[in-house]
């Protein structure tokens, strides 16, 4: 269908930017996830919050570890009872479907 071209980023490579088309389809399958900035710094941004900063650490260490599992690097802005999670590609100057897997699996981590 040609709808699934435009929306279905299960069939793009995970590292070329996704069209505006597709970012809005898959902001909408995941929680609490924004686009954040534009042009080549466009990114999805969540912020997650804890009861304390040890909490808070707990999880940063966690997400660094996954990110090294799926060498894919997100930036993290940390406060007492923060995180802010924000994902883009740099290799590609965009949002790409690697930066919505790795939004899931870490949901995923803060579920636990
Ligand atoms: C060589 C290495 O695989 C690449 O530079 C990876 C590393 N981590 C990355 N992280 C993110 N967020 N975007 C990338 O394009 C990226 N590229």
């Amino acid at each position: 269908m040609a709808q699934d071209t435009q929306t279905n980023t299960s069939a793009a490579p995970p590292r070329t930017a996704l069209s505006a088309t597709q970012l809005i389809a898959n902001l909408a399958k995941v929680e609490g996830w924004k686009l954040h900035g534009d042009g080549a710094d466009i990114a999805i941004e969540k912020t997650y919050h804890f009861d304390n900063f040890l909490k808070t650490m707990s999880f940063v260490n966690a997400v660094a570890y996954l990110a090294e599992q799926q060498d894919h690097h997100p930036e993290l802005l940390v406060t007492y009872g923060t995180c802010s999670v924000r994902f883009n590609t740099h290799d590609v100057q965009g949002v790409s479907r690697s930066d919505f897997e790795c939004a899931a699996l870490v949901d995923a981590l803060a579920q636990r």
